[in-house]
């Protein structure tokens, strides 16, 4: 079903007690303007959007009514993303992640998908969890510091995929929030002039949720009720777009700034050009940059999406909190097309794993039933890594044959060369013989060295 993403803005409180001199953000309903500090609105400047919220506002309502809807429809089968778009030290993370008084929508959906899973009886649920950053536009996998440099593959079967990144199942919130704890530690942050805890990189969370009818068979002739729904969620911690002046960044800041400025350059492109409508739509920029290509699905794809812009209020930020403002209102005119994804093919894990896990039931039938869980849940976690060791395996393997097929091709090009010198040697006049021949003893040495040095 065609629809708008979901997109509201959020003022967070002022830092300092410094009081402004010319203007300020008024907050009334959906609606936020600047106006004069006695008062008078400034023409132009007023931006309206699903909702506004002012510096009063919690994690808790934030969730509530901008990402909640999002998070029960991935349990139904729809993707869904929410991120959070602003300037450094503006309060992102701050929404995804919350403090210990105010959860941010992380947690909060965490719970809150296993708590409608609960509440529905008539279906199986299997639950894989990964974490990964983009840092200085390469892929880190969050949970598995050995796992650097990831590559992004598009399948029939999986859309756009992350090779290699280490996913894993999980029956509870406790233990999400712990592997989110433990992926946190190995999160790029680094103290800027602007936020003494910035965030250095972009991070993805991402749930991937499939689910059965209870009822369904395992194996055999799929009809209908046997369709395995299977959705992926993002939640998405932006890195803050900087402006190296005011962060004071030099060296690795420095580096990381340039980085971070030129993939929201690019999501900006990408909205712009999603926002013109369906058609300007010709080419949008997705693969140029890690990041919208991870977020394609999300922006004007098959997907439920909603935005959360934070702004900083002081005056001194004003022309930043303009330039999220512009972006979110262009964001708000994309539409994309959500639906339920059903698969009746063997590419859903439930649907592989289901044998084994019957029988590992049927092994352990008597036991307590909290060991059957763990057991089952391990051996769920054994097999989805065989099948992460599988995909690398076939990555290599695929690399592998890509560059012995390139090395073919140059041995093919250097012999056809090769022949029409020498060709050229027994036709051509006897003056230039030496020129042949010493051209010919240079195609030799650099022929064997280009193969000494891919060996
Ligand atoms: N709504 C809010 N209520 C209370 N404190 C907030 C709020 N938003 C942000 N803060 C505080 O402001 C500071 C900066 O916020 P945060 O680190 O979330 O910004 P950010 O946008 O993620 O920055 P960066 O892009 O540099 O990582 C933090 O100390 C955070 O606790």
């Amino acid at each position: 079903m065609a629809e708008k993403i979901c997109v509201a803005v959020r003022l967070r409180p002022p830092v300092s007690q410094e009081t402004s001199s010319g203007t300020f953000w008024r907050v009334e309903d959906n609606r936020i303007s600047l106006h004069k500090l006695h008062g008078t609105p400034i023409s132009g400047i007023s931006y309206a959007f699903d909702y506004v919220f002012d510096e009063t506002c919690s994690n808790a309502k934030v969730y509530e009514l901008l990402t909640k809807d999002v998070i029960h429809a991935a349990v139904d089968g729809f993707n869904g993303t929410a991120f959070a778009y602003g300037q450094t030290s503006s309060g992102k993370t701050f929404t995804m992640n919350g403090s210990p008084n105010d959860p941010g929508i992380i947690h909060r959906a965490v719970n809150d998908i296993f708590w409608k899973i609960q509440m529905i009886s008539d279906r199986e649920f299997l639950i894989r969890v990964s974490y990964m950053e983009i840092y200085n536009e390469e892929i880190n996998d969050l949970f598995a510091v050995e796992n650097q440099k990831l590559q992004i593959h598009e399948s029939l079967e999986r859309g756009i995929f992350v090779a290699g990144l280490r996913e894993e199942i999980v029956n509870n919130a406790e233990q999400v929030i712990k592997l989110l704890e433990s992926g946190e530690v190995n999160r790029h942050f680094g103290e800027t002039n602007m936020n003494v805890r910035s965030s250095r990189s972009h991070t993805i969370f991402r749930m991937v949720i499939e689910s059965k009818g209870i009822d369904s068979r395992s194996s055999g002739d799929y009809s209908s009720s046997d369709a395995i729904r299977v959705s992926v969620l993002n939640l998405v911690d932006l890195a803050g777009s900087e402006r190296i002046a005011k962060t004071g960044a030099g060296g690795v800041r420095l580096k990381e700034g340039k980085y971070i400025n030129k993939s929201l350059m690019v999501l900006g492109n990408v909205i712009n050009k999603l926002s013109n409508g369906a058609k300007q739509r010709a080419h949008i920029p997705y693969r140029d940059s890690k990041l919208t290509r991870i977020l394609q699905t999300a922006l004007g794809g098959n997907a439920k999406t909603s935005i959360i812009c934070t702004l900083a209020p002081e005056e001194v930020h004003v022309e930043e909190t303009k330039g999220t403002l512009l972006f979110a209102s262009r964001a708000k005119r994309i539409t994309n097309c959500a639906q339920v994804n059903e698969i009746l093919t063997d590419a859903a894990l439930l649907r592989r794993q289901q044998l084994e896990i019957e029988e590992l039931r049927r092994k352990l039938q008597g036991s307590r039933s909290e060991v059957l869980e763990q057991e089952i849940l391990k051996l769920r976690n054994d097999m989805l890594k065989y099948e992460l060791e599988r995909e690398k395996l076939e990555m290599e393997l695929e690399e592998e044959r890509k560059s012995h097929k390139e090395r073919e091709q140059r041995i093919i090009d250097q012999q056809l060369k090769i022949e029409n010198l020498s060709s050229l040697v027994s036709d051509g006049d006897r003056s230039s013989s030496q020129f042949f021949l010493l051209a010919f003893a240079f195609l030799v040495a650099s022929f064997s060295n280009s193969g000494d040095r891919k060996s």
